[in-house]
């Protein structure tokens, strides 16, 4: 039975758990589960911090998890990406009151608050700067106005905490994160379980990412039609009864379907069509 670590807190549990229900894994019914069986699919979900997760993960018991790129790295554990998962994006920044730094390199001899200590005390060692590093467990922008420290280093999503205390983010992103599947490093990659589960939410990403698009052309336009939409190996073109027109099948970027389907329209195409797709394995 696959063994795999979900969040059970936070910014990645509701999404995490949202992107397992469409692949069509088993999930809690109620937050205080702290592990599930769903033996239909041979597979057991343990709901465990997601800051603890990478340790779990590189003690070897239990096979593969979910958790922040951020939070990874941070931990420090034997752990490794092999899957993002496009949710819970993130970068993660320095930030001071206006006019106390401009980058990372003005911050010798400073203090620096954080959560994520890991992160920050490497990469000021890889910048050579001698820094204090204070760990706090959350709400680290207040360190600032109470004192604590001359500098933040924190996730920064839509940057509204930072504006509410009347910081700014300071030199370039020190990493950017998202949603990732990790498992132990140098573990077995072709194990058929874990790739059977790589599989699942491969397709929910391709499905949340691509539509399906439908049109006639005439023959003579399906080159340039072909062009707009190449599909992911090449698109089905099929003979409609009317001789000279034929029917044209491929997936496109769900983003770009609005466009496709005027420039379509542009070279004579017609009875344009996308359709929602709702699992797929590539
Ligand atoms: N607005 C956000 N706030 C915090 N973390 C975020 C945000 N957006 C994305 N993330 C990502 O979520 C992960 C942090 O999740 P975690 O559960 O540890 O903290 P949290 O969402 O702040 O919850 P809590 O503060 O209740 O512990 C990181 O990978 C981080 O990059
Ligand atoms: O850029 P934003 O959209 O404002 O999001 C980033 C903020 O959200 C998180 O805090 P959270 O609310 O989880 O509280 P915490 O600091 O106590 O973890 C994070 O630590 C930042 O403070
Ligand atoms: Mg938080």
């Amino acid at each position: 039975m696959l063994r795999i670590a979900v969040p059970n807190k936070g910014s990645l549990s509701g999404p995490a758990a949202e992107m397992l229900h469409e692949a069509g894994y088993q999930q809690r019914r109620e937050s205080k589960e702290l592990r599930i069986v769903d033996p239909e699919n041979d597979v057991e979900f343990f709901y465990l911090r997601p800051r603890d997760i990478a340790i779990y993960v590189s003690s070897g018991q239990l096979d593969i998890g979910i958790t922040g790129r951020d939070l990874l790295i941070d931990a420090g554990a034997d752990a490794e990406e092999i899957l993002p998962l496009g949710f819970a994006r993130s970068t993660f920044r320095y930030a001071t009151k206006p006019g106390t730094a401009n980058g990372v390199t003005d911050l010798n001899g400073m203090t620096v608050a954080t959560s994520y200590e890991g992160i920050v005390a490497k990469h000021l060692a890889d910048h050579g700067i001698d820094a204090s590093v204070v760990h706090l467990d959350g709400a680290v922008e207040t360190a600032i106005e109470l004192g604590v420290a001359e500098v933040i280093a924190d996730v920064v999503e839509t940057g509204t905490s930072l504006r509410n205390a009347g910081l700014a983010v300071i030199g370039e992103p020190i990493m950017k994160s998202e949603a990732v599947v990790i498992r132990r490093t140098g573990t077995d990659g072709e194990e058929p379980k874990v790739q059977q589960f790589l599989r699942r939410l491969q397709g929910v990403l391709v499905a949340r990412t691509y539509v399906m698009m439908d049109y006639d052309c005439r023959v003579e336009e399906l080159e340039k039609a072909v062009a707009l939409t190449p599909g992911l190996e090449s698109p089905t073109v099929s003979p409609l009864h009317n001789e000279g027109w034929v029917a044209v099948r491929a997936m496109v970027p769900a983003k770009e379907a609005q466009r496709i389907m005027d420039d379509l329209y542009d070279i004579g195409a017609r009875a344009i069509l996308t359709t929602a797709i709702h699992a797929c394995r590539l």
